[in-house]
C-alpha cells in the first residue's frame, strides 16, 4: 500500500520548509498543492481572509473544527498572542497524526492543542477538560453538516460570548445552506460574507463571519 495524500504533503513540508518558520510551511503547502496534487486547505486565497479576521479579533481563545493536516492551525496559531490557545478538533485519526507533525515542524506545538474524536462529543467537554469559560474565535471546516449542530451546541454549552466571532469555511462550496440560513436569520448573529474561491481553483467559494451578539 503506498503513501496517502496527507502524508505525500507532509513529505512536501519536511523536504521544503524550513522548521520552526510558520510562514515557510504554509508556502510548502500551497506550492505542494497548486502545483502537484489539491488538497482540502483553506489555501491562501482565503487564508488571506481568515488571516485578517484573526488580526482584528486577536483571540485569547480560538476553536478550531476540521484540522485536517493542520494548514489553517498553522495559520491561525502563527497569529496568535503569547499566552494565547488554539483548541483544534479533528475526527480523522490519519489525518490528525499528520497534523501533529506539520503543526510541530512549523514549532508551534506549545500553542495548539490537537482533540480527537467527534465535535459533537468533544464541545461539551471543552470547559472541564480544557479550563475553557468561552472562546473568542471559531474557525468551522469540518463536515458541513455540522455546522449548524456544532454552532448550537457552542451556543448552549454557554461557550460564546457576546462578539465571539464565528468564520465558516466552504459556505458555496461544498456549500453550507442550511448553515447560512441559520445564522442569517438570527437575531443572534451579524453576518457578513467574504467572497473568493475555492482553495488552488477558479471555483467559487466564501468566507461566512458571523458575529454572536449575545
Ligand atoms: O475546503 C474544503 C473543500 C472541500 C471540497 C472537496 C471536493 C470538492 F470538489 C470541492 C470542495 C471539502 C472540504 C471538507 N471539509 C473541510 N473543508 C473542505
Ligand atoms: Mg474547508
Amino acid at each position: 500500500t503506498g503513501s496517502s495524500r496527507p502524508q505525500r504533503m507532509l513529505k512536501a513540508v519536511q523536504k521544503n520548509a524550513t522548521k520552526g518558520d510558520p510562514k515557510s510551511v504554509i508556502s510548502a503547502i500551497d506550492y505542494y498543492c497548486r502545483h502537484k496534487e489539491w488538497a482540502m486547505n483553506v489555501g491562501d486565497e482565503k487564508g488571506l481572509i481568515l488571516d485578517s479576521v484573526l488580526t482584528e479579533v486577536n483571540p485569547s481563545t480560538a476553536l478550531e473544527l476540521g484540522t485536517y493536516c493542520g494548514y489553517s492551525t498553522v495559520r491561525i496559531a502563527r497569529l496568535l498572542s503569547p499566552g494565547s490557545k488554539l483548541i483544534t478538533i479533528e475526527f480523522n485519526p490519519a489525518f490528525a497524526a499528520v497534523a501533529r507533525q506539520i503543526i510541530a515542524y512549523a514549532g508551534l506545538q506549545d500553542k495548539v492543542t490537537l482533540v480527537e474524536g467527534p465535535s459533537g462529543d468533544l464541545i461539551p467537554k471543552m470547559k472541564e477538560r480544557f479550563g475553557i469559560k468561552s472562546f473568542d474565535f471559531v474557525f468551522l471546516d469540518h463536515w458541513k453538516d455540522r455546522y449548524v449542530p456544532d454552532t448550537k451546541l457552542l451556543e448552549d454549552c454557554g461557550l460564546l460570548r457576546k462578539g465571539t466571532v464565528l468564520l465558516a469555511d466552504n459556505v458555496i462550496c461544498p456549500g453550507a445552506p442550511e448553515y447560512l440560513k441559520y445564522v442569517r436569520n438570527s437575531p443572534r448573529y451579524e453576518s457578513q460574507y467574504y467572497k473568493s474561491n475555492l482553495e488552488y481553483t477558479k471555483v467559487e467559494d466564501g468566507l461566512e463571519k458571523s458575529v454572536f451578539l449575545g
